[in-house]
């Protein structure tokens, strides 16, 4: 009994303090029993045994000193999976099936061959990890080596231009150097929606079917264009089905978190529940110079760190536009026979510096936050420190970091001559409730975008 009203302080106590996807892909998923003296742990694969024990033992064992006068020792184990009732999960892990041909058509004839190509060239290698994606990378990397067989689906999200197609594709090249018969295909969910489309015009459900139910590997990108559209979501449906009812890996991306998808069916919603889910976040300063340094080796040069720093500083909205950063400082070095050192970045992206300045002045920042909580904006700069002006001086403050290359006593004086130690804290502060509450993660990320034009 009392390991049972211990496991529940435990778990209500997670509940509050994560926020509710860490919640529910880490912590819900565990059972406690009491065998022997010791206190059993399951979790229903290594992967998150392992994050459970790294990250959350230190609170679990705080819990149990506090139910116990002696604390039972803790043993780790994995559940034996049950196919019947937890579809994610195979009954023993195993390598992908090699293929089975369930097209009677020659290849050539069916109208659902020739594309969901992978690109070769992204790859885990040449992935950069860090605090923003080390979560999907992981799980990623797991997927590739026991497809089926860990998380199914596995369903990564995050904003446009992160690396959720790079990491998706590097799981389809990673199983096709394992296993290089395994019937692959990876699609921008457009392409699916067309070819449901096509399937209807032509007749052609049954090949339509005979083809995506007999993948290995299913990857679609952006599944939130599957919104509104009935039909596309009814044949995914069977298909989604089929997949992982015979243990055969599918792989999700969409820009934001399942349930967050407007115009999805609910009980498509609730099988993306099924595997993990795991976001992508936008990468910090250090993480977006690493990319930056491993992109010029890729490119068969060392970068200099300042100007990676300069780069990664002034560009911190994607990837994707971080990469097009360097490529027009290279080729502007190279047109103007250059050496690429800070002075020459700072010419090539002159006009992004230039709008970045105009677009994201600390007034801009100051105004769209004030309009944003419906508060004054005399009020937001005074010294009063009432709950409804503070969180949202925060919140300011905290985004003049982010997007301005303000120092911290240039943002404390905007702010009605705050001290500098005064930023530091709004950022801490707000850095943390983003991580505890989604609603002001939300707020922070509407705030950044709206910013950002
Ligand atoms: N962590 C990373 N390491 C190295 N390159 C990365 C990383 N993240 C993204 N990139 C690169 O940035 C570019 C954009 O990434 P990608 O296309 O995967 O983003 P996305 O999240 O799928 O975007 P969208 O939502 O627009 O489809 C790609 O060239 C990719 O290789």
């Amino acid at each position: 009994m009392q390991d049972i009203s211990f496991w529940d302080t435990c778990l209500r106590s997670f509940e509050k303090s994560l926020p509710p996807q860490q919640y529910n892909s880490w912590i819900k998923p565990l059972v406690l029993k009491s065998e022997n003296g010791s206190l059993i742990l399951t979790a229903p694969n290594s992967f998150t045994l392992k994050l459970v024990q790294e990250r959350f033992m230190p609170e679990i064992n705080r819990q149990a000193s506090l139910a116990y006068s002696h604390v039972p020792p803790f043993e780790f184990r994995i559940i034996e999976s049950d196919p019947a009732n937890k579809p994610q999960e195979a009954a023993t892990p195993k390598k992908v099936a090699p293929p089975t041909t369930v097209d009677s058509k020659p290849k050539s004839e069916s109208s659902f061959r020739g594309y969901g190509k992978l690109n070769p060239s992204l790859t885990f290698d040449n992935f950069v990890t860090g605090k923003a994606n080390q979560l999907a990378f992981a799980a990623a990397t797991q997927v590739a080596e026991l497809p089926g067989a860990s998380y199914n689906p596995l369903f990564i999200y995050g904003g446009v231009g992160l690396g959720k197609t790079h990491l998706v594709q590097a799981i389809g090249n990673q199983v096709r150097a394992n296993n290089p018969q395994a019937k692959i295909c990876y699609m921008h969910a457009e392409r699916y929606v067309s070819d449901v489309v096509r399937a209807y015009q032509s007749n052609k459900f049954e090949e339509f079917k005979q083809y995506y139910h007999s993948l290995d590997i299913l990857l679609i990108d952006d599944i939130q264009f599957f919104a509104g559209k009935a039909k596309t979501q009814e044949e995914f449906f069977y298909a989604f089905n089929t997949l992982i009812d015979s243990h055969k890996q599918v792989i999700l991306t969409s820009d934001t978190f399942p349930k967050e998808i407007s115009g999805l069916e609910s009980r498509l919603v609730s099988r993306f529940g099924w595997g993990l889910t795991v976001a992508i976040e936008p990468p910090e300063l250090e993480m977006r110079v690493a990319i930056l340094l491993k992109k010029a080796s890729l490119g068969g040069y060392v970068l200099d760190e300042a100007v990676a720093f300069f780069i990664a500083k002034h560009v911190n909205s994607n990837v994707r536009e971080l990469e097009g950063a360097l490529k027009r400082v290279e080729a502007y070095a190279k047109f103007h026979r250059r050496a690429i050192t800070v002075e020459t970045a700072k010419e090539a992206l002159k006009d992004i510096l230039i709008a970045q300045s105009r677009q994201i002045s600390i007034e801009n920042i100051q105004k769209t936050v004030a309009d944003y909580y419906r508060i004054k904006l005399v009020d937001m700069l005074s010294k009063k420190r009432t709950r409804n002006l503070t969180r949202p001086r925060q919140m300011a403050m905290s985004l003049a970091r982010e997007i301005t290359s303000m120092s911290l006593p240039e943002i404390g004086h905007a702010f009605g001559g705050k001290d500098h130690s005064t930023v530091i804290h709004a950022c801490k502060t707000v850095e943390s409730l983003k991580a505890e509450d989604t609603t002001i993660d939300a707020d922070y990320k509407i705030l950044l975008q709206t910013l950002r034009g």
